[in-house]
C-alpha cells in the first residue's frame, strides 16, 4: 500500500527535488506543466501509475499514435537524475510522474495536493495496451464513463479530471473531426455544438496547409493557468474537443459543469480528491515491480 511521506526516512528531500525540477523546467518552458499532467493521465490509465509510459524501445506505449504528442520526459529525467545522485535506487519513476503532475498543477496556480507515495515501476510497456485504455475525443459520455469506471473512477471524476484541459495545448488533428475539409483544402464547421467565432479562430490556426506541429491552446482564455475556466468555456460552446463539448449534453455530467463554472474553490477541492484517485489507479507496491535506475529502461 502507498503512504504519505513514504520516502521520509530513505530520501527526505525526494518531494522537494521533484518540485524543484518541475519549477525550473516550467519557468524555462511554459508548456511543461500541461505536458506533465497529461503524461500522468496516460501513464495511470495504461497498466496503472507505474511509469510504463516512460519505457523506450520497440512497440512500447510511447510508440503508439495516441502517445505521439505526449511530452514532459525531459523534466522527469532531470528530476530522476538528481534523485539518483542524492538517494540512488530509492525513488520510483512512477512516483516521480505523479509528484511532477501534482507540482505542475500547483505551479500553474492550481491547488496543491498531498499525495501518498511508494509506487513501484512496472516492467511491461506494450503499444497494444494503449488504444483500449485511452479515451478518444470521439467518445460519447457513456463510453467515457465506462472506461473511467473500469479504472475505479466515477462520472464526477470524469468531469473533474477533464478540467485538466484548463491548460496545455492540442494539435489540429485532435479536433479536426469537427470540421470538413473541402476539395481545395478550405474547411467548414460540421459540428453545430461549437461557437462559430471560436470555430473560425480554430480554422484560421489550422488552415489546410498548416504544419503538423501547429498547436492551439486547450483553454483559449487562460491558457497557462490552472483554474475553472474550462467549465465556463464548455458552457459557452468553446470546448476544444468533442469529448469536452458532450459533457454539457448529458444530464449526468452537465450539473457538475455548471457548478464548477461558478465555483472555483469547489472545483479545487474536488480536484484534490479525484487527482488522488487517479494517482492510485492500478498502483504496484511492496515487492511488486522494481525501482528503475533510469526511467526509460527496465533494470537488467
Ligand atoms: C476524458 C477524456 C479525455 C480526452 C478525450 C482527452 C484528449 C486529449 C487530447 C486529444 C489532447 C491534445 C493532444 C495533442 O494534440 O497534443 C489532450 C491534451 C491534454 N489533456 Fe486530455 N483528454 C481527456 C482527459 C484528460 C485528463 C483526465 C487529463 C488529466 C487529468 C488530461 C490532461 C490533458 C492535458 C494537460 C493536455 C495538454 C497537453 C499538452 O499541453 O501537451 N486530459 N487531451
Ligand atoms: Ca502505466
Ligand atoms: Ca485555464
Amino acid at each position: 500500500a502507498l503512504s504519505f511521506g513514504f520516502y521520509s526516512a530513505t530520501c527526505p528531500a525526494a518531494e522537494l527535488i521533484v518540485k524543484n525540477a518541475v519549477r525550473s523546467a516550467s519557468s524555462e518552458d511554459p508548456t511543461v506543466p500541461g505536458k506533465l499532467l497529461r503524461l500522468m493521465f496516460h501513464d495511470c490509465f495504461v497498466e496503472g501509475c507505474d511509469a510504463s509510459i516512460l519505457l523506450q524501445g520497440n512497440e512500447t506505449e510511447r510508440t503508439d499514435p495516441a502517445n505521439k504528442s505526449v511530452g514532459g520526459f525531459e523534466a522527469i529525467d532531470s528530476a530522476k537524475r538528481t534523485l539518483e545522485f542524492f538517494c540512488p535506487g530509492i525513488v520510483s519513476c512512477a512516483d516521480v510522474v505523479v509528484l511532477a503532475a501534482r507540482d505542475a498543477v500547483e505551479f500553474a496556480g492550481g491547488p496543491s495536493v498531498e499525495v501518498p507515495t511508494g509506487r513501484r515501476d512496472g516492467r511491461i510497456s506494450a503499444a497494444t495496451n494503449v488504444r483500449p485504455n485511452i479515451v478518444d475525443t470521439s467518445f460519447s459520455v457513456d463510453q467515457m464513463m465506462s472506461l473511467f469506471s473500469s479504472k475505479g473512477l466515477s462520472a464526477d471524476d470524469l468531469v473533474i479530471l477533464s478540467g485538466a484541459h484548463t491548460m496545455g495545448t492540442a494539435h489540429c488533428s485532435a479536433f479536426s473531426d469537427r470540421f470538413r475539409k473541402g476539395p481545395n483544402g478550405q474547411m467548414t464547421l460540421i459540428d453545430a455544438s461549437l461557437d462559430v467565432t471560436y470555430a473560425n479562430e480554430l480554422m484560421q490556426r489550422c488552415f489546410a496547409g498548416a504544419a503538423s506541429t501547429v498547436v492551439v491552446d486547450n483553454d483559449p482564455a487562460t491558457a497557462n493557468v490552472f483554474d475553472n475556466q474550462y467549465y465556463k468555456n464548455i458552457l459557452s460552446h468553446k470546448g476544444l474537443f468533442q469529448s469536452d463539448s458532450v459533457l454539457i449534453s448529458d444530464g449526468r455530467t452537465r450539473a457538475h459543469v455548471e457548478r464548477f463554472a461558478k465555483d472555483q474553490i469547489g472545483f479545487f477541492e474536488n480536484w484534490g480528491q479525484s487527482f488522488l484517485k487517479l494517482s492510485s489507479v492500478g498502483v504496484k507496491s511492496g515487492d511488486e515491480g522494481e525501482i528503475r535506475l533510469s526511467c526509460s529502461t527496465n533494470n537488467v
